[in-house]
């Protein structure tokens, strides 16, 4: 089978994005598809696979399916991603519209320099705080609302946990130096950790200043990544819940790819603003079917 495609990043973060307007695809190929296409020896190679969907409740729908064929809620550079290639490809014809979810319907503003889409804002909306729908258990069984620099061990390490969900689930780790983040060791151990029964998305943050935060990433489902939207968000969230960052302050997120500017504003809104950039398009051979 023969698939077109339009490969795209938001910072380095890149999927290989499928018009579902026009492609259509079976269910229980899904999953293989992701992982195919992303093998960057066999495949295209990329995080993952994105459709670019019609909607019944928004202008456009977004599905996101990891590295691992997981799918996954939401996908803030995705959801950049998908907002440009709908305007891009004339599925929406105004710079302000609705994009769909798994995890919800946000709202979408593209800007444009000479007529091309280059940065796009998209309301997150609320992050969710309440343990249970992260969701993140206790070893212990006690059920605090909030996770909130809880003491975490892993392995050796004997870290501090917040967790935040953006529709999707993080847990942030602060460190004094983003350089000697544990990344490599402390981000598949948490990801796979008991205490998260859905599995995680794993953040390690350096506090710059009360506006700059530095930024890695442990994906659930991809590994490292070069930037994660859903993640910025939540470190932002973070910070602010533990006083590193004023609420209501737009912050700069340096991610490995690029920065992004995230705020969490007084009426609960997070705001994310960042590039979306598109790499190629082209045909992919699938073997498979
Ligand atoms: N890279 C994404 C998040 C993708 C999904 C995540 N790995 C999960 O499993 O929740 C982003 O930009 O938010």
């Amino acid at each position: 089978m023969n698939i077109p495609f339009t490969k795209m990043h938001g910072l380095g973060n890149n999927y290989i994005y499928i018009d579902g307007f026009k492609v259509d695809l079976k269910e229980e190929h899904l999953p293989n598809l992701a992982k195919d296409v992303s093998n960057v020896f066999t495949g295209i190679g990329s995080d993952g696979l994105i459709l670019m969907l019609p909607s019944d409740f928004a202008d456009v729908r977004m599905r996101i399916f990891n590295k691992d064929g997981s799918e996954a809620m939401n996908c803030g550079n995705g959801l950049r991603c998908v907002a440009k290639l709908a305007y891009d490809l004339g599925y929406v014809k105004t710079q302000t519209f609705k994009v769909e979810a798994k995890s919800g319907v946000v709202d979408a503003e593209v800007e444009l320099e000479q007529g091309l889409v280059k940065n796009v804002t998209i309301d997150m909306g609320q992050p969710i705080l309440e343990r249970s729908q992260i969701p993140m258990k206790t070893l212990t069984g006690a059920e605090e609302d909030h996770v909130i620099q809880e003491p975490f061990l892993v392995g050796e390490e004997d870290l501090y946990a917040t967790a935040v969900s953006m529709g999707n689930p993080h847990v942030v780790f602060y460190v004094d130096d983003i350089a000697d983040a544990p990344i490599q060791t402390v981000g598949p151990a948490v990801t796979d950790d008991q205490r998260f029964p859905e599995g995680v998305n794993v953040e390690f943050v350096e506090v710059v200043n009360d506006s700059e935060i530095n930024f890695r990433v442990w994906e659930r489902g991809s590994g490292i990544t070069q930037a994660c939207g859903t993640g910025a968000c939540a470190a932002v969230v973070s910070s602010v819940l533990n006083d590193y960052v004023p609420k209501g302050d737009e912050v700069t997120v340096h991610l490995d790819g690029g920065d992004l500017m995230i705020t969490w504003k007084e009426d609960g809104h997070v705001m994310m603003k960042g590039p979306a950039v598109t790499v190629a398009s082209g045909e992919y051979y699938w073997q498979k079917i």
